[in-house]
């Protein structure tokens, strides 16, 4: 049995509706990337799934955790599940810290909420927490203020915090985009190598094809609410096959003669609430056929492996490849 199954979501805002039915599994210490452009609905997928989003949004389908539902559930129910179970971290490290209290103090409250430790016993498990994720001399740091780390160091100590639960699953919501490159990278380490010691399956959402193939041992990409293609890490990258995710390998920057090449994918991600018929992706698409913006394609399971939802797999018209030079 999968650790988080994920089946049929569906989530609307005000009548307008935002993730079309996704299904997706985590197994037990996986780790599974969600990628796309801004607004795909990658946030909003585990937002709904742990029970986080506004009252006003509507959704349906089930998210079960070893088989225990939370859609529907009561709020004690989920909020057991999360708090002991699963951990998340978000993009801005500094806004995520309370500026007022010790870092130190923000760790020793998560230890007593969620593993019941106090006084000393606190105190050592933070240090050792500190350490674990890289903060130099956590002995004596760990009295210090938010605002005397940097951003690197604020992520490293959230992900202290987080782990502090000893959770099963930690959902990273794009927790190096607000980093510069080099820390980037550094934080991307440590969450591959804490996956590895501690053996807690992991959901990297990012729209970073890179950094998510530094972390996750598979993918699924999504378009306007839908997951598109879905596969082994290995696979996805040496052969995508929709063309939205070809195009997203394209537009990652190329260092040519001391210039950025770009290949954008031209056009937006459409507004949920003006959706084009048939293939969302079809109007930006270079492969798009007459039946595609007629027709939804369905996420089938493919001979070779991997899921797609596409009804020409593999084209993309190289000559209509857009390149702007940074
Ligand atoms: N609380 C909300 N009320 C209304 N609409 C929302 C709300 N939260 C998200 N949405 C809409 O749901 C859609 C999916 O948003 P979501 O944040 O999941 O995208 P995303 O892929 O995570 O993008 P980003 O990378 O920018 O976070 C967007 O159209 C967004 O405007």
């Amino acid at each position: 049995m999968s650790f988080v199954s994920i089946r049929n979501l569906r989530v609307a805002f005000d009548g307008v509706q935002v993730l079309h039915g996704i299904d997706l599994d985590i197994g037990h210490g996986e780790a599974v990337g969600l990628v796309g452009e801004s607004g795909c609905g990658k946030s909003v997928t585990w937002l709904a799934a742990l029970g986080l989003l506004p009252g006003k949004a509507k959704i349906e389908g089930s998210v079960t955790i070893e088989g225990q539902e939370l859609i529907g559930a009561p709020r004690t129910g989920i909020e057991a599940v999360r708090g002991a179970r699963i951990a998340m971290i978000f993009q801005d490290p500094s806004s995520s810290l309370n500026p007022v209290h010790r870092v130190g103090r923000q760790i020793c409250e998560s230890l007593r909420l969620h593993r019941g430790l106090r006084g000393d016993t606190a105190r050592t498990e933070a240090i050792r927490l500190l350490d674990m994720v890289g903060i130099p001399s956590a002995r004596t740091r760990i009295d210090l203020y938010p605002h005397e780390f940097s951003g690197g160091q604020c992520q490293r100590v959230l992900i202290a915090m987080a782990l502090a639960g000893e959770p099963d699953l930690l959902v990273a919501d794009e927790p190096t985009t607000a980093l510069d490159a080099t820390i980037q990278a550094q934080i991307l380490d440590l969450l591959s190598n804490l996956r590895r010691q501690t053996g807690m399956a992991m959901v990297f959402i990012s729209h970073d094809l890179g950094a998510v193939s530094t972390v996750c041992d598979r993918a699924a990409v999504m378009y306007a609410g839908r997951i598109v293609e879905e596969n082994d890490i290995g696979r996805l990258f040496v052969v995508p096959r929709h063309p939205y995710t070809r195009g997203l390998f394209d537009a990652i920057p190329e260092l040519d003669a001391g210039r950025a090449r770009l290949h954008p994918i031209p056009g937006t991600v459409p507004d949920p609430r003006q959706l084009p018929q048939g293939c969302a992706f079809s109007p930006r698409c270079t492969a798009a056929s007459r039946f595609c913006k007629e027709h939804q394609p369905d996420l089938r399971a493919q001979p070779q492996g991997g899921l797609l939802a596409c009804f020409h797999p593999d084209q993309v018209r190289a000559e209509t490849k857009q390149e702007v030079f940074a």
